[in-house]
């Protein structure tokens, strides 16, 4: 059997803050690997650095030392420019608080990752109505995110995030703003979906219903990254 593909992995990372005196320590030497397909949530306290790790993996934030690599590139030998585009073609987000454009409709939030890539104008128009559709929003494409629910917003977030079939979808706490049957529709719709177009997750979350559905659980604490039983 062939090796399964990395998508996204780090090695020897570290995150450290000098406040005044002190140094602190956040992530020391994270090494941690991301394959096809695979399904991953995060765990720990509130303040182990959950946050800080997803937004290293995601080029938001440039470590104090070691090096993140996305399909296959070191985002720290691209520019500003070129990280973004990285980014744009292989990587989706979801946050607790979804982040969409308020003055756009859920088509044309989906469609933006899109229009920044350039496609073409009806294949964008078509692959949004498709995704709002699998999502089970159909009905709802011409809605501001201000006409939507919490539930129904997250979903087009989701949507938004898979616009570019990225090989990898980083999530903090996609379901934590979420009442309990809206959280478990999506989380289903999620797993789902991950399922269906083959795209790895990265999921932080304080949730272990949620953690317990992914392929592997990880736990963080003090600074480091160790792998943590199911359940
Ligand atoms: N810019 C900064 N300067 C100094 N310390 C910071 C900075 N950003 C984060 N920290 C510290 O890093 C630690 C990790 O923060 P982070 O937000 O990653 O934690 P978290 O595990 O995501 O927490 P939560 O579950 O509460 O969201 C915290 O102790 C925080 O105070």
């Amino acid at each position: 059997m062939s090796k399964p593909e990395q998508v996204l992995s780090c090695s020897a990372l570290n995150k450290s803050y000098n406040q005044g005196p002190s140094h602190v320590e956040v992530l020391k030497s994270i090494d941690f690997q991301l394959y096809a397909g695979e399904r991953v949530a995060i765990v720990g306290a509130s303040g182990s650095g959950k946050s800080t790790l997803l937004n290293l993996l995601g080029g938001l934030d440039t470590p104090t030392a070691g090096g993140v690599v996305l399909a296959g590139q070191p985002l720290s030998d691209l520019s500003d420019n070129e990280r973004g585009r990285l980014r744009n073609r292989h990587m989706g987000f979801v946050y607790q608080f979804h982040h969409l454009l308020p003055e756009f409709s859920a088509q044309e939030n989906v469609e933006i990752p899109m229009r920044i890539a350039k496609l073409p104008n009806s294949e964008y128009t078509q692959r949004a109505k498709a995704l709002l559709t699998q999502v089970g929003l159909d009905h709802r494409c011409d809605h501001k995110p201000s006409e939507l629910s919490g539930g129904e917003r997250q979903r087009v977030a989701i949507a938004r995030a898979l616009a570019m079939q990225p090989a990898c979808v980083l999530m903090d706490e996609p379901t934590g703003n979420l009442d309990s049957d809206n959280a478990e529709a999506v989380q289903a719709l999620m797993l789902s979906l991950s399922r269906e177009h083959h795209i790895a997750f990265v999921v932080v979350t304080h949730d272990m219903t949620l953690a317990n559905r992914m392929d592997h659980v990880y736990l963080l604490e003090k600074g480091h990254l160790r792998a943590h039983s199911h359940g």
